[in-house]
């Protein structure tokens, strides 16, 4: 039986995946896996962890650095909910450029006993008159999941997109409509009419990636932040939103100063709410959690490498050892089991610069003395046996 600890709300179509094997609750005080969406998770308060799934994107959310020290994989769900975030942003600026919002409470507003109504309507009008986007330039920062939904919606509504992106991913890059721009952060920032960042918020990294110096060649209307509150810099946007500099800040991180600012638009961080986020997300983190856990499985974690290698028939045990990543260590492992007298059928290491990740598959049941052994080895970090 492995216990799974849920944090937030999570869907039942991926939570019902689980399964019979699983004991699955909110009330869990050391389980063997976390399931969460935006609560803070400080990995160090878990006895035995083995993973945590982010049914999200952003993990910031989440002490990687002590996971990692502690042999913990921590999963996210690239993509899983993309659609949804590059769908509210586009919406989100097409009711800001045309004062939707704006609009549509004026009429709710009205006196419906007026007899002259119709005229009212049509002589307030002017008030709320707007731009189109077609024409317009879209600054995109980050070409992730995303940015690329952004960028391509932007310009089926033929508009001009220039996007920054320091790391391209090919898959990523795959997905862009080719008429998409690519230029460094400042010309994006100078040329765009709105912008809209969706990078992951990295302390130190991207906090404040639009600042007070960067912000200064932004001649546009529009910023929006849909990615984290920490990446832009609110003092500059602030001062440029009294100035009239800046027409809108539209955002999905509200604190008590934007609230109160009748230029800035919040959203409850309402990015990923849909039904079809909220599913894609739980059903990709559990499938993830399941496949670590059942099989040592490493698809999508953002601090252990990836290495998906199902065992084939006739393995009894597989044993998981988790190490940082320095020479010598399958030398080391491999002694270990050699010394032991045990026949190694299939050894599968992936390493990414941290943390070395090992599957050794053998054919008879092994007992937990290798466990004791190889844990005592320099540089282990972790050490697991699943039988099958
Ligand atoms: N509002 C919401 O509900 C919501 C939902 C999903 C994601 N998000 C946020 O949006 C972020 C992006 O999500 P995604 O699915 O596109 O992730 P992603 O990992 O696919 O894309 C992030 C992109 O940012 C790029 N990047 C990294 N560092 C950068 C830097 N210094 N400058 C510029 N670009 C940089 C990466 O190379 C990558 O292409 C998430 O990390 C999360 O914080 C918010
Ligand atoms: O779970 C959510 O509602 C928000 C998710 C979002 O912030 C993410 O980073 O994926």
């Amino acid at each position: 039986m492995a216990t799974i600890k849920t944090m937030n709300n999570i869907s039942k179509k991926g939570l019902g995946l689980f399964g019979p094997f699983y004991q699955v609750s909110d009330s869990i005080e050391n389980p063997d896996a976390i399931l969460v969406r935006s609560a803070q998770v400080d990995t160090d308060n878990f006895d035995g962890l083995l993973a945590v799934a982010r049914a999200g994107a952003g993990v910031n959310n989440i002490t990687i650095d002590k996971a990692s020290a502690k042999g913990i994989c921590v999963f996210n769900t690239p993509g899983a909910n993309a659609n949804a975030v590059a769908e509210l942003v586009m919406t989100v600026l097409g009711m800001a450029v045309r004062n939707a919002d704006k609009a549509a409470a004026w009429v709710k507003g009205l006196d419906v006993n007026d007899p002259d109504l119709a005229k009212t309507v049509e002589s307030g009008k002017k008030k709320f008159a707007g731009m189109e986007l077609a024409g317009k330039t879209l600054g995109v920062v980050g070409l992730g999941k995303i940015g690329v939904l952004v960028a391509n919606y932007a310009r089926w509504k033929n508009m001009r997109v220039i996007a920054y992106e320091p790391y391209p991913n090919a898959n990523n890059m795959h997905e862009l409509s080719n008429k998409v721009e690519i230029a460094d952060l400042d010309t994006v920032i100078a040329n765009s009419d709105f912008l809209t960042v969706h990078v992951p918020f990295i302390k130190g990294v991207t906090e404040n990636l639009l600042n007070r110096k960067n912000l200064a060649q932004f001649k546009g209307s529009y910023i929006m932040n849909f990615a984290r509150g920490g990446i832009v810099e609110m003092d500059p946007v602030n001062e440029m939103l009294a100035s009239g500099s800046l027409q809108g800040y539209l955002c999905d991180f509200p604190t008590a100063e934007l609230i109160k600012n009748d230029k800035v638009t919040c959203f409850p961080h309402l990015g990923a709410s849909t039904e079809e986020a909220e599913e894609n997300c739980a059903v990709m983190a559990v499938e993830e959690l399941k496949d670590y856990i059942e099989y040592g499985c490493v698809r999508n974690s953002v601090n252990f490498p990836a290495l998906v290698d199902h065992p084939h028939a006739g393995i009894k045990s597989r044993v998981v050892v988790i190490n940082q990543d320095v020479p010598n260590m399958i030398s080391e492992i491999t002694k270990v089991f050699g010394a032991e007298g045990i026949n190694i059928a299939s050894f599968s290491n992936k390493s990414n610069g941290k943390i070395g990740y090992n599957l050794v598959d053998v054919e008879s049941k092994v007992d937990d003395s290798i466990v004791e052994k190889l844990s005592k080895l320099d540089k282990v970090i972790k050490v697991r046996v699943i039988h099958f």
